[in-house]
Parts: structure tokens; C-alpha cells; sequence
């Protein structure tokens, strides 16, 4: 057993590691929730051995420091942190002692979020802002003005009459939203993603470079004050929020002002409810005594007012362990990889999985079978593994890891078809010009027949622009799929009427809207036979459809056309290889590799032949390996509204007789079609100077040209 003395040794010497990590490298290796158990285990040793208290503790202390890189700004005004209560008892002992010390009841609160960022105090000389500061430790912070100003909610002058000093306080965040899309960006690039919001506002604002703080997506809502002079303070703190907002300063809409300890619980309890809906991290809320003459007389602690709180709630990042990585097979094919953990509490739910998002990252963490990680929840996003603690890897006898560096699979897990991988389609130009992003998702290629991704091949099957099957909506596919009547696409092509009756019976009985039709015995099936007849008429199609249908990665229309149209027939598109596939104008190595792959993948083969087999068809003819027709070489872009046809068809007939259809013009259009209430195109086509058709010259270059 240590003695307390030790004890207290070690506790102060995991939380100045902790500090240091947490407020000089923006880096912790630990949740707060067990830096905050740290801190209570060393404040209970404390109250118990008095004598062990030393004047430098942690507990005395704001935590912070000052990196030497930026001005060192001292604050005339302390910056303190503030103490914490847990739970609802020691909300109602903090009021029930400034009851006691003021011989007051039920005392008046401000009551505000505690946005989870970086505390900053923002000078401002004359109604100009001319410095701003982080906390550091409290007396001490660094000048990281230039930073500051690249935030856009801060103001840089202040609205109205202006005091001659005012120093405002407040707390500078990333939002959650831009938060993630940082991280996704990250992730897509191969970059270094940012571990939670708190760490990306606090690594932003002390980047030496400001240009790289203006990328990031910060924010900052004001709470309170510094040194002022040159005005009249108002005589509440909820006032003076009120003033802030009218200098110009944002504050957040969630402040109010509360009564009593069932005033606090209340805010807490209607915040609480709504913290999975605010658009930032917040780690609870703070009350402060809101008349600042009731502040004034209950004063300081060393390192916190008494007459603030902040009530924390349940923490967004926890310790736990991984059982198992497991990879799911999402709709498109993709694989992600999910850590099966320990079961914990995060932020009030049950977590038992987290997504480890793709391979890369995966690689990137390190993450291995048995491994102690941080998993991260907030708002409705998925739970994600966000670290692993090195020093809790398990290891053998010889202090080796247990576990090796995680392995993707080489094959589905649903179905067994080989893996590849993919870059994520950034733009796709209809012109067939494709950009990619660089980080590679790993993707199942038996897309026609994995169970994973069923739905999904339905759906684009029978969609307009696919196989086109009139009424077979996402509705009937999810239930066709789920009550087990087709698995691939060629079984659409077995269904008898009876099969879409008795689907539709139990897809009404499932989603509880069994028409009053079928209650009373009678089925409309009507319905049943129009299906039935579209699924038939789209045995007729063509071979660019078709391609289309089939749903290869990468190969939106123009590509199946161009396919199409330079072999003529479906044989020699089976046969390709990549070598064969590269020399076609407008493919590229990506796309040859994608369209080799899919018809490799023997399992897709059966379902072609078995599409084949169920009598779809198309009409084949000679290839055609040059750009042909009257309008080859020429670039078009369709705009408004057409009468005779829609903009679809009326691209597709000018894409038979060679042109390039666009989406928007530019310099290299060489004319534009605009119908009915055409709009912004139509006066750029017009700025250019670009040739311009109605929809009567559309259709007589069409009657002119067709059919030739
Ligand atoms: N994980 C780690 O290793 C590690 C290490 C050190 C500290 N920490 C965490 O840092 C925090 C402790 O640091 P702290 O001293 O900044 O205390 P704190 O975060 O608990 O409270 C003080 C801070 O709250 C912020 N705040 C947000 N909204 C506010 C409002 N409306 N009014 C006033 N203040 C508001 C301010 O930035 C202020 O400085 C804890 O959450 C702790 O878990 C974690
Ligand atoms: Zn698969």
C-alpha cells in the first residue's frame, strides 16, 4: 500500500501530464472524464490530509500554459477556470452556501452552455479590437491576435457607443458540423484529423500560421468580461450579456436566467435534452450568480469564483476496449470497418460499436484486437474511435504486442467477391471527366449479386435512366429484397402477379398502412399488372442502357454509351481486358480497371447471362470507334424548360448525333438549347456571345438529322 504522500505525489504527477499534453500539445492521451476523476481523487486526498497540500497543487491551479513562440500577454484581470459540480447534490450544496454566506434564498442565476473550446479575452481600445489573448495559466497568456482575427464572428469594431477599454471574454469553438467536415476532408486526403472539436478551436488559434487558422471553420460566442473603463456597467450579468450582443458580440441563444436550485436543475435537465441538437460540443452548463453585487461578496478561490458553476454532463469521450474489428458492407459496396468495444456509457448511451471509418485510418491509428481506445459520441453522429492509449496494449510474456497491425480482408464479408480499392468520386462531368479524392475506400466488386449492396443494384436497375421500369419505387425493391423474392436483378424478370400481391400484403402489413381496399378483402391489382407489364417492356432496351444498369463504379451514362458504341455488342465488352478498355477516347486507366473488374468478378457474369437468358435484349450492330455525326466535336448545354420532350431526351438525341452535352457553360460551349423560363445559363451563354437555339430550332436540326 502507498502511503497518501505517494499517493498524492502520483496523482500530481499523471495530471500535470495530463495538463501538459491537454493545454500545451493539444494532444491529451486521455478523456476529460478521467483527467476530472484524477483531479477528484486528488482533491479528496487533500481534504482528508491537509497537510499534503502543496502551494503549487494542480488543484490550485488553472491549468494551462504558455507556449514560447507567441507574446506573452499579461491579464490585468486573471482569467480562472471554474469549479465543477457532478451531480444534482452538489448543484443544491453550491446554492444552499451562497444562501448561507449572502442570507439570501433562491438567488437569481445567468444561466449558459459550456461550450466545449478555448477561453480567450478579446481587448478592444476605443471600439477597435487591438489584442487578443488565450487563457494560459490564468495571469499569463499568449498574443494570438492574428489568429483571432481571421474568426469571423468576432467583431474587429464595435457597434455604438464604444468604451474606452473593454476587454470581453468568451469562448472560441469549432462547430460540429465543420468539425466533421474537416475530418472528412482529412480522411480523404490522407491528412491528420483533428481528435474532437475542443482540440481543433484550441490547435487552430495557436498556429503560427493565421492563414492555416482561417481554413479552419471557428466560431466564438462571448460570456463575460475583463477590464473595462469609460462605461457603466449594468448591475446584472444577464444585462450585460444583453449589452455585448448590442456591441456587436455573439451570444449564445441558449442563455437565461434562473431561479434557485430547481431553477439550475431545470436548465440543466432542458439543455441536456437538447445537447444532441445543438450544432456545437458543449460539456454542460455554468450559472453564475447573475447580480454582481452578490458576486462581489462571495468572491474567489485561488483558481475559480464562488459564485460560479459549471454542471458537467455525461462525457462525449470514454475509455473501453475492442473485442473484435469486423467490416460491414454499406448499400454502395463499400467496406467500414467497425470496432466491436466493451460495452460503455458515452454521453448517456450504451455504446458496443464504433466506426473506424476505412482502412487509412485504421492505419493511421494503430488500432489492434484488445487494444484500450478513446471512443468519441456527439450529436447524431456514429460513435468513432478517435485514439488508442499505447501503454495499455496487451502483450506477451516477452512484452511484445499481442496482436499484429490490423489486415483488411481481401474479400467480402458478405458475399466473397474480391475487394479493391477505390479513390471517392470528388465531380463527375457528363462530358465523362472524373475527379477523385485521395484517400481509397475499400470496395466489394461482385456489385450485381452481393447481398450487401441488393437494394442498391435494384434501385439504379430500375431507374428511368437504367432499365427504366416504370411504378418498381425504393419502397417495393427494400421489400421485394427483404421478404426474399429477388436476390439479384435478373430475378425481377421471374416475378408472376401472385409474387407482387403477396409482396405488397406484406409490405403494407409491415409498414401498418394496409389500405381500407384490402380490409375489406378486395386488392386492387391493377397496380400488380401495370408492374408486371413494365418489368416485361424493359426486356426491349439498348446496350447503353443496359451497361448503365449494371451498376459499375465509375460508369455513369456517357461512359456505357461510349462502350456501347465502340464495340456494338456485349461479347466483346465480357472479353475486354484493361489493356483493351485504356485505348477507348474517354476512358481512363481508373474506370478500364473498374469495368474489367466488375465483368471478372465471375458472379456478376451469371447474372448478366441470366439477364440474357430471361430474354432482356438489345439490338448490337458494328462498333463505331469515331466520334461521328453532324454535331461531333461540338459542345452543348440545355437549359429551361422543353414542350415536345424532356431536357434528358432532348440530350441524349443530340449525344446520337455526336455532341457533348454539359452541364454548364463556359467559353468552351459551342451552343446552348434554352426553353421555357431559361435563367442564369441563358444570360452567360448570352455574355459570351454563344450561339443560341429555341426549341423550334431544336427540333427542326433534330427532324433534319435523325434518322440518317
Ligand atoms: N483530457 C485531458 O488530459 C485533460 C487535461 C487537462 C484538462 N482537461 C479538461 O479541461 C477542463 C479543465 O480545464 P479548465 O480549467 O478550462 O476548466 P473547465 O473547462 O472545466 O471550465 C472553465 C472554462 O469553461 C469555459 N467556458 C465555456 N462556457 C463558459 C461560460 N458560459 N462561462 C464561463 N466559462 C465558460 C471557459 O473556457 C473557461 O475557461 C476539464 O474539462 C478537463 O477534463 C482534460
Ligand atoms: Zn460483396
Amino acid at each position: 500500500m502507498s502511503t497518501p504522500a505517494a499517493r498524492a505525489a502520483e496523482l500530481r504527477r499523471q495530471i500535470e501530464d495530463a495538463n501538459h499534453r491537454y493545454h500545451v500539445l493539444d494532444d491529451p492521451a486521455i478523456p476529460d472524464a478521467q483527467y476530472d476523476a484524477l483531479v477528484r481523487d486528488l482533491e479528496a486526498l487533500e481534504a482528508a490530509h491537509p497537510e499534503l497540500v502543496t502551494a503549487d497543487s494542480p488543484t490550485h491551479r488553472v491549468g494551462g500554459a504558455v507556449l514560447p513562440f507567441f507574446e506573452q500577454v499579461q491579464h490585468e484581470q486573471p482569467m480562472l477556470s471554474l469549479n465543477n459540480a457532478f451531480s444534482d447534490e452538489e448543484v443544491r450544496e453550491f446554492v444552499a452556501r451562497i444562501e448561507k454566506a449572502l442570507g439570501v434564498s433562491e438567488p437569481e442565476f445567468s444561466v449558459e452552455p459550456k461550450l466545449d473550446g478555448l477561453a480567450i479575452s478579446l481587448r478592444y481600445e476605443d471600439g477597435v479590437f487591438v489584442r487578443g489573448a488565450t487563457r494560459g495559466d490564468g495571469a499569463t497568456g499568449e498574443d494570438v491576435t492574428a489568429n483571432l482575427r481571421t474568426v469571423k464572428a468576432i467583431p474587429l469594431r464595435l457597434r455604438g457607443d464604444a468604451p474606452a477599454v473593454l476587454e470581453v471574454r468568451g469562448e472560441v469553438y469549432m462547430p460540429r458540423a465543420g468539425f466533421e467536415a474537416y475530418n472528412r476532408r482529412m480522411r480523404e486526403s490522407g491528412g491528420k484529423v483533428l481528435a474532437n472539436p475542443r482540440n481543433g478551436a484550441a490547435g487552430s488559434l495557436r498556429q503560427l500560421d493565421p492563414k492555416l487558422a482561417a481554413a479552419r471553420p471557428l466560431a466564438f460566442y462571448a460570456y463575460g468580461l475583463g477590464v473595462v473603463s469609460g462605461w457603466e456597467l449594468p448591475e446584472r450579468h444577464s444585462k450585460m450579456l444583453h449589452a455585448l450582443k448590442d456591441f456587436g458580440f455573439p451570444v449564445s441563444p441558449e442563455v437565461g436566467v434562473a431561479r434557485g436550485t430547481q431553477g439550475l436543475l431545470d436548465y440543466f435537465a432542458k439543455v441536456g435534452a437538447r445537447r444532441d441538437a445543438l450544432p456545437y460540443d458543449i460539456d454542460g452548463v455554468v450559472y453564475k450568480l447573475d447580480r454582481y453585487d452578490q458576486q462581489n461578496a462571495m468572491g474567489f478561490v485561488s483558481r475559480a469564483p464562488r459564485w460560479a458553476i459549471a454542471h458537467k454532463f455525461p462525457a462525449q469521450e470514454q475509455l473501453t476496449t475492442v473485442e473484435a474489428i469486423e467490416v460491414q458492407v454499406g448499400r454502395t459496396g463499400a467496406l467500414t470497418p467497425v470496432a466491436r468495444l466493451a460495452p460503455v456509457q458515452v454521453a448517456g448511451v450504451t455504446v458496443t460499436n464504433a466506426t473506424l471509418h476505412n482502412a487509412d485510418q485504421i492505419a493511421r491509428l494503430d488500432v489492434r484486437v484488445g487494444d484500450t481506445v478513446i471512443v468519441r459520441r456527439a450529436g447524431d453522429v456514429i460513435p468513432e474511435v478517435v485514439r488508442v492509449i499505447e501503454d495499455k496494449r496487451p502483450v506477451d510474456a516477452k512484452g511484445r504486442a499481442l496482436h499484429g497491425p490490423y489486415e483488411f480482408p481481401a474479400n467480402c464479408p458478405a458475399c466473397g467477391s474480391h475487394t479493391e480499392a477505390v479513390r471517392k468520386v470528388l465531380k463527375q462531368t457528363k462530358a465523362g471527366g472524373i475527379e477523385y479524392a485521395e484517400g481509397a475506400a475499400i470496395v466489394c466488386t461482385g456489385g450485381l449479386f452481393c447481398p450487401a449492396q441488393r437494394k442498391q443494384a435494384l434501385i439504379h436497375f430500375a431507374s428511368r435512366r437504367a432499365m427504366d421500369i416504370e411504378g418498381l419505387g425504393e419502397r417495393f425493391i427494400e421489400a421485394l429484397v427483404d421478404f426474399g423474392y429477388v436476390k439479384t436483378v435478373a430475378d425481377l424478370y421471374r416475378l408472376r402477379l401472385e409474387d407482387f400481391l403477396k409482396m405488397k400484403q406484406e409490405a403494407d402489413q409491415r409498414d401498418g398502412t394496409v389500405p381500407e381496399t384490402v380490409k375489406a378483402g378486395k386488392i386492387a391489382s391493377k397496380w400488380a399488372e401495370n408492374l408486371v407489364e413494365a418489368i416485361a417492356a424493359s426486356k426491349a432496351t439498348t446496350l447503353e442502357r443496359l451497361l448503365f444498369a449494371l451498376g459499375i463504379r465509375d460508369v455513369g451514362e456517357s461512359t456505357a454509351r461510349t462502350l456501347a458504341r465502340y464495340f456494338g455488342a456485349l461479347d466483346p465488352i465480357l472479353a475486354a481486358d484493361e489493356a483493351t478498355l485504356v485505348e477507348i477516347p474517354d476512358v481512363g486507366p481508373v474506370v478500364a480497371a473498374r469495368i474489367a473488374g466488375f465483368f471478372a468478378e465471375a458472379h456478376n457474369r451469371e447474372v448478366v447471362q441470366a439477364l440474357r437468358a430471361a430474354g432482356v435484349h438489345w439490338p448490337e450492330g458494328a462498333p463505331q470507334r469515331s466520334a461521328e455525326g453532324p454535331l461531333a466535336g461540338k459542345t452543348v448545354v440545355l437549359t429551361g424548360a422543353l414542350s415536345a420532350m424532356s431536357r434528358d431526351e432532348a440530350g441524349d438525341r443530340l449525344q446520337a448525333l455526336g455532341a457533348k452535352v454539359a452541364g454548364s457553360v463556359s467559353k468552351k460551349t459551342s451552343f446552348v438549347v434554352a426553353g421555357e423560363a431559361a435563367g442564369s445559363k441563358l444570360e452567360k451563354a448570352r455574355e459570351l456571345g454563344l450561339e443560341v437555339w429555341d426549341e423550334a430550332m431544336l427540333l427542326d436540326f433534330l427532324n433534319k438529322n435523325e434518322g440518317g
